[in-house]
């Protein structure tokens, strides 16, 4: 076991700091604490919570700038990126603030009494949280998570826990009790690992690959652990010949290269109706090159390094030297784990357009009609996001309905917003985060049956 992390700045390879890991006894430890003060927690009045949550909201805010400053330094998001992360933790806090008091349970008619559900906390919430957006996927779990009523112990990852940590002191800062929201750093088979086993934890909330995804769902099954899971994705952007193919081109680079394509719902393959294929391509590849790539900390930078030497060799290996590329842009030299963007054609079944590559690399694929689209939109094991481009209603809801997809966009690449559900498909996950039902998914339902006749039943 690692006895400390070292985190590097991913645009520059310096060492921007140095963590203790956190060790099985210390996660025991953690556990316990967490315990005790959620038993506390859940007896606080709503009204009450609400505030204190508003409050952290609040003391977030504040910390805007620093926070993205931050993850600028340890993760390489270009700053404007950075700061709507941070702005997005903000914004969860207050929605999910917004929620306590509204958490009710119902009223069933039943002869002979009164039939009523309960939505008690489920007790500590384990969040083991990705590298790619280190913020605000940490909050989508921990936010309403805190707001029912429980306690949380998050895990980033190896590579960003800085941010992590700080919210947790800023939690302290806005009156949160101690114990309630603690963030344990350390290697997901050890720290992570001992998390998900711990038997005084009642959920784990994952977001990462499918293969760690599913060895943590074996691990919960020996225990009925709830779980929700949030994996990866190799989602379509299905550009109609009937769509404005300006706008299509145009919106297309900022959709698998934001985050340099880290990101779950990029829109990794880009299918074109054959006849607009050409024309498309002419298009995007002027897009494509115009993306700014370069120093983080320049608010005109779009794209920044990916996270690791690791990750970039993973990317590369999709893209051998020779392999030639539709399209590719530039990317700095020297330090820092750079990949330029790259579009590469291809076919349905090529290994760079069915596994996830977690960088700024898409493949182009041409389509003959409606039902081809439909087809190789959905050969994939994955389902989590998609877009399609179509000046035509019925169409636009037809395909809809027929892609196996949890989040699709019509016209538009967006996918994730905290007062929409998010979740996957097929191997893109268990479960949904985000949206009106957030906070229910760290609840158990409980159903009471009072009598009040000696027959009621
Ligand atoms: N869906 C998404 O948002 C994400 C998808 N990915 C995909 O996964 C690929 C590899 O990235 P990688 O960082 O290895 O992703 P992982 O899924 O392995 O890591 C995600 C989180 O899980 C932790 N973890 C790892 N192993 C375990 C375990 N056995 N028990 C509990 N927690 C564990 C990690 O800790 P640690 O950092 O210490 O390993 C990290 O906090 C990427 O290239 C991408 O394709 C990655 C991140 C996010
Ligand atoms: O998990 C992911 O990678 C995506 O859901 C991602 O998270 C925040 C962004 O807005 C999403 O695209």
């Amino acid at each position: 076991m690692l006895q400390e992390l070292t985190i590097l700045n991913p645009a520059t390879e310096e060492v921007v700091a140095t963590v203790p890991t956190t060790s099985p006894a210390e996660v025991d430890a953690a556990v316990r604490r967490a315990a005790a003060a959620q038993e506390a927690w859940a007896a606080v009045a709503p009204g009450d919570r609400a505030r204190l949550l508003r409050r952290f909201a609040d003391v977030v805010d504040a910390a805007i700038e620093p926070l993205a400053a931050l993850e600028l330094r340890e993760a390489g998001h270009p700053l404007g990126n950075a700061r709507w992360e941070a702005g997005n933790v903000r914004d969860l806090l207050h929605y999910a603030a917004g929620g306590v008091e509204r958490l009710t349970g119902t009223q069933i008619p039943v002869a002979g009494g009164l039939n009523i559900t309960l939505q008690e906390p489920l007790g500590v919430v384990a969040v083991i949280a990705p590298w790619n957006f280190p913020m605000p996927i940490a909050a989508w779990g921990t936010a309403p998570a805190l707001a029912a009523g429980n306690a949380v112990l998050l895990k980033p990852a190896e590579t960003t826990p800085l941010t992590a940590l700080r919210l947790a002191e800023l939690a302290l800062e806005a009156g949160l009790p101690e114990g309630l929201f603690q963030v344990l750093p350390g290697e997901g088979p050890v720290t992570g690992s001992a998390l998900v086993d711990h038997p005084g934890v009642a959920k784990v909330v994952f977001t990462g690959s499918t293969a760690t995804g599913r060895r943590i769902a074996a691990q919960c099954a020996a225990q009925t652990k709830r779980l929700t899971l949030e994996l990866g994705g190799k989602s379509p952007n299905i550009v109609f010949a009937d769509a404005d193919i300006e706008a299509a081109a145009a919106a297309a680079p900022g959709s698998f290269l934001d985050n340099t394509g880290q990101d779950c719902c990029a829109r990794s393959r880009i299918l074109v109706q054959r006849g607009v294929y050409d024309r498309f391509l002419e298009l995007l590849e002027p897009a494509v090159k115009a993306f700014t790539v370069g120093d983080p900390s320049d608010p005109a930078t779009q794209m920044g390094p990916l996270i690791s030497a690791a990750q970039r060799d993973r990317v590369r290996s999709y893209v051998p030297e020779d392999a030639p590329a539709a399209i590719r842009g530039e990317a700095p030299a020297g330090k820092g784990f750079w990949y330029p963007a790259t579009v590469l054609e291809g076919r349905p079944e090529d290994r760079a357009a069915v596994e996830e590559i977690f960088g700024p690399v898409a493949v182009a694929i041409p389509f003959d009609d409606e039902a081809d689209a439909i087809r190789i939109a959905n050969a994939t094991d994955y389902g989590l996001s998609g877009s399609l481009w179509t000046r035509d209603v019925g169409r636009a809801l037809r395909v809809s309905r027929a892609v196996a997809a949890g989040n699709l966009s019509v016209n538009s690449h967006s996918s994730v917003r905290y007062w929409t559900p998010f979740g996957g498909f097929k191997q893109s996950g268990l479960g949904r985060e985000l949206g009106p039902d957030a906070l229910a998914a760290f609840t158990e339902t409980k159903n009471v049956f009072i009598a009040t006749e000696p027959a009621g039943s």
